[in-house]
């Protein structure tokens, strides 16, 4: 039994939904009818399409002849049909050359970015600006009058807007979550461009492969009618053209069977490449140039030794420019082996930038300014990229709050589980199919080879995180990085989520950093809590201590403001104000402006984290007041 882990992406997706437009029908239908009895001319046709017919010249369609005959008594049918080989052979070389040197060329740069993707635009943009048809001219005056030749000079001389094309839909797919999920399990940049960012670009590439062609047997029928090329008596549509176009005034009908097949094959051709658009959604933006982990000239000493499994020390993250912004500021903390840790924090307080940066999948227009990231005992900070992606996936995994945009919409299920098995295991065939069905099982997935089986828009939500999950464990990851892995689900999901996470965890021993803005499932899950506020720690404690006496106005106004606290039919708190934007920090304490404690002092300089005993660390000069105040509540 086929439990679906083969690689079969969702094309029948796509030429279904081109089929069912009569437009989509009726151009493919044409096309594929007219390139069957092009290649079976010698099977279709009576007459050869150099045969003459000294009693038939210039004849109208009839029994004999069909569409009628030319100035030499040739039947215009079999010239049409073996003359359409040289045509659509003429296309299909231009069209393989376009295509080769324009998708590779705008996936690479899209997906790469940097002085790469700089130097292939630049490469775009030049042949854009070389006038084609002068250039084939030249070809053919060098080649012999080889079509061929032109057809192919003509492809590679078109590629420019498409590469430009394709590279804007490789930069929106680059931004992907399952682009990123896949980076982050281990798979190759190689492996995840021709898997997930090529996929993404497919809509867009079958639009321009249509139109252009359209473009290339334009160009051919216009070279052909000029003379070039194959020469007389062998049939071209061009040629036709221009025989009939010779002696119009006697024979007017021998212009209307090749002008005809002529018009309508490119009338298909560019309907096709219409209903591919319309059928295809494919979102173009553009993003910053330059690819995740990349680092400014880091700052700061070598990293201390640590007993930890995860240490990561004074770290600052920046969003790149001329004068770089910072994200997060001199972040520290340790996670020991099997301990779940959590980080919590309301929106834009630096979380997921956090977790993205212990990852090195930053987005691509941040930097880490300065700091230490060491995970058992090797500085992540220092690895390339290929020594990170040996750590991805197989040491450090990481599961985000949109399960859903974490999986490839194109491949079933079994097949994204497969191939992090393949990458991170190396297991291949059979073994692969059992251990997707094992990992499944695992995550409490019911009938897993069924589910196996389906794409992501055919199971709920909480089954992808489920599947999420599953991806993550593949490689037995010793610290799993869980980025609000319920807020996008529904309650009663919540806690089977993590009700999940905490057996899975426990039965591993793996150590959790647990991303969320929900004091509650903290508490529910967690041994030690990090409450970050604008990019700094602000508190440090184990759970117990921090839940007892918060030591930092912002924790206790977050723990006043839990859902929890609110009785019955009274409103739930909200701390008023909102969490400074990056370039409105203070230099004092960045809660101020919303602390019920603040005083002059708070605002004059930057607050440093001190410890409070217990291992207890918090970021303000107004403890024992606050904590008179929570005695006293
Ligand atoms: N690509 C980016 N470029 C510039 N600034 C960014 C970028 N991504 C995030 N930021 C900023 O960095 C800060 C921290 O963002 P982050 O996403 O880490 O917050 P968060 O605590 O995870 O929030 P949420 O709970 O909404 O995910 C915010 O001010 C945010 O606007």
């Amino acid at each position: 039994m086929s439990t679906g882990v083969e690689s079969r992406p969702v094309r029948g997706g796509l030429v279904r939904a081109v089929l069912r437009t009569p437009r989509g029908a009726v151009a493919v239908v044409f096309l594929a009818v007219l390139t069957a009895a092009c290649v079976c001319a010698p099977l279709l046709t009576r007459f050869g399409p150099l045969d003459q017919h000294i009693d038939a010249v210039r004849g109208l369609p009839s029994g004999t002849y069909w569409l009628g005959t030319d100035v030499l008594g040739r039947d215009l049918l079999s010239r049409i049909l073996f003359g359409g080989r040289s045509s659509l052979l003429g296309v299909v070389e231009a069209v393989v050359a376009h295509l080769l040197v324009a998708v590779p060329a705008g996936l690479v740069a899209g997906y790469f970015g940097g002085l790469v993707d700089r130097a292939l635009m630049r490469l775009a943009e030049l042949l854009m600006s070389i006038p084609a048809i002068m250039i084939l001219l030249a070809v053919l005056a060098i080649f012999g009058n080889s079509l061929p030749v032109a057809m192919i000079a003509l492809g590679v001389l078109s590629s420019g807007g498409l590469m430009r094309l394709v590279r804007g839909a490789a930069l929106v797919a680059r931004e992907e979550l399952y682009v990123t999920a896949a980076e982050l399990m281990g798979l190759s940049r190689v492996q995840v461009m021709l898997r997930h960012v090529l996929g993404r670009c497919r809509g867009v590439i079958i639009v321009q492969t249509s139109l252009f062609a359209a473009i290339a047997l334009g160009v051919q029928t216009g070279l052909t009618f000029l003379g070039l090329g194959p020469q007389p008596p062998e049939p071209t549509w061009g040629g036709m053209v221009a025989e009939a176009a010779s002696v119009f005034s006697q024979a007017p009908w021998m212009l209307v069977p090749p002008g005809t097949v002529i018009a309508l094959t490119v009338l298909a051709f560019g309907v096709l490449g219409d209903v591919v658009r319309d059928a295809t959604s494919e979102r173009q933006s553009a993003a910053g140039a330059g690819r995740a982990t990349r680092r400014a000239g880091r700052t700061g000493n070598a990293a201390a030794p640590s007993d930890a499994l995860l240490s990561v020390q004074g770290l600052s993250v920046a969003v790149g420019g001329d004068t770089p912004l910072r994200l997060l500021d001199d972040v520290t903390f340790e996670i020991a082996a099997g301990e779940v840790v959590g980080l919590v924090g309301e929106s834009g307080s630096g979380k997921s930038m956090t977790a993205r940066a212990l990852i090195g999948l930053l987005p691509t227009n941040c930097l880490v300014e300065s700091g230490h990231v060491v995970f058992d005992g090797t500085d992540l900070a220092e690895l390339d990229e290929a020594a990170y992606r040996a750590v991805r996936g197989r040491q450090i995994a990481m599961i985000s709050q949109e399960p859903m945009g974490a999986l490839d919409p194109s491949f079933r299920i079994g097949s994204l589980v497969g191939e992090v098995v393949r990458t991170v295991e190396g297991r291949r065939g059979r073994a692969v199919r059992d251990r997707v069905v094992e990992l499944l099982t695992m995550v409490e997935i019911p009938d897993a080879a069924d589910v196996a089986r389906r794409y992501p828009h055919q199971i709920s939500g909480g089954m992808a995180q489920r599947v999420a999950i599953a991806m993550a464990l593949a490689g037995g990851p010793r610290l799993l990085i869980a980025d609000e892995p319920t807020t996008a689900l529904d309650v009663t999901v919540q806690a089977e989520i993590l009700d999940l996470l905490r057996r899975l965890q426990q039965e591993n021993g793996m150590a959790v950093l647990l991303v969320s803005h929900n004091l509650g499932v903290i508490a529910d899950m967690c041994s030690k809590v990090l409450v970050l506020y604008a990019g700094q720690v602000v508190e440090q404690a184990a759970v117990d201590a921090l839940f007892a006496a918060p030591a930092h106005p912002y924790a206790a106004a977050l723990l006043a403001s839990s859902p929890e606290k609110a009785g019955i039919g009274q409103p739930i708190r909200a701390i008023p104000g909102t969490v400074p934007a990056p370039e409105d920090w203070p230099t004092g304490c960045r809660f101020a402006n919303r602390c019920e404690l603040v005083e002059p002092a708070c605002r004059a300089e930057a607050i440093p984290l001190v410890d409070v005993g217990a291992d207890h660390h918090s970021r303000c000069i107004r403890i024992p007041v606050l904590l008179e105040q929570e005695a006293t509540r």
